[in-house]
């Protein structure tokens, strides 16, 4: 655990990598992780099991303060469960990815799951020594007075042959199809409410559309490290002989 709690605060597009990366690094750094994307996808969960309208706006926003949400924040067991139900696998159902942007695009629910991200945020820095925390808007609305703050991109093309990667079964069309409908679509609908393609002022844009996944962890880490170092303790001062000549 670090000296003194610490944030680490990553944006970034669909399949740019955020998840995955952040979850290492706060594993190899003993900190806390909060995937916000999760909360969203949760939201949108519990509207379609109770049969919410996504487009009606305040029935989703009167949702959104009602969840019963939990969110893991192990990054080796980052569980989800709505009301005591585990949902950890069922949010990253095509269905959930396809209509989440209705939900994450509601002002309500965002200003609603943004104070309770904050809490979390301040809870975890309090009782872990700090978290890494990844979604949209971390950096820039959530919390842009984090430690450290990185937008990590690729470049479309390397975007969708990742998230194609993941796709097992169905036909070559099949996978082309649902991948530029949750990277390039969505990532569309989501940036009428947040800016992730571009590094806001002051933080650090990481691309990695070159990179390995190990690269892409190591290069996160070598851009916090300076501040998570143990700093060596002041060496008494020994004058040698260049200072008495
Ligand atoms: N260089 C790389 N850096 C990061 N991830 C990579 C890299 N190369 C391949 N990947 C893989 O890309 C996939 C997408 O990563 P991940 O789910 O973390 O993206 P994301 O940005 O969180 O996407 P989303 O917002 O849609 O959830 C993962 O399977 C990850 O292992
Ligand atoms: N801070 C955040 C986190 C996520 N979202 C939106 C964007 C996505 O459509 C959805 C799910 O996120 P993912 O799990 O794919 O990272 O939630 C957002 O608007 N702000």
């Amino acid at each position: 655990m670090p000296a003194s709690p610490i944030t680490i605060a990553i944006d970034g597009p669909s399949g740019s990598g955020k998840s995955s990366v952040s979850k290492a690094v706060a594993r190899t750094l003993g900190l806390a992780y909060l995937d916000t994307g999760a909360m969203y996808r949760a939201l949108a969960w519990w509207c379609l099991e109770r049969g919410t309208d996504l487009t009606d706006q305040a029935a989703v926003a009167q949702a959104a303060r009602d969840l019963p949400l939990h969110v893991g924040t192990d990054p080796d067991a980052a569980d989800v469960r709505v009301d005591g139900t585990d949902v950890t696998e069922a949010i990253r159902q095509t269905r959930i990815s396809s209509q989440v942007s209705a939900v994450a695009t509601n002002l309500d629910v965002r200003a609603e799951l943004r104070r309770r991200q904050r809490e979390l945020i301040d809870s975890l820095r309090a009782e872990r020594g700090g978290v890494v925390v990844e979604g949209r808007d971390i950096t820039t609305v959530v919390a842009p007075d984090a430690d450290h703050r990185i937008l990590v991109t690729a470049s479309e093309q390397a975007r969708l042959a990742r998230r194609a990667a993941e796709l097992h079964g169905g036909t070559a069309e099949e996978h082309l199809a649902a991948t530029h409908d949750q990277i390039v679509r969505r990532d569309r609908d989501d940036a009428t409410v947040s800016a992730f393609f571009e590094p806001a002022d002051g933080v650090t844009g990481l691309d990695t559309s070159d990179l390995t996944f190990e690269q892409s962890v190591q290069a996160v880490l070598d851009l916090v490290t300076g501040r998570l170092a143990p700093q060596p303790a002041p060496q008494p001062h020994t004058p040698d002989l260049q200072e008495h000549r």
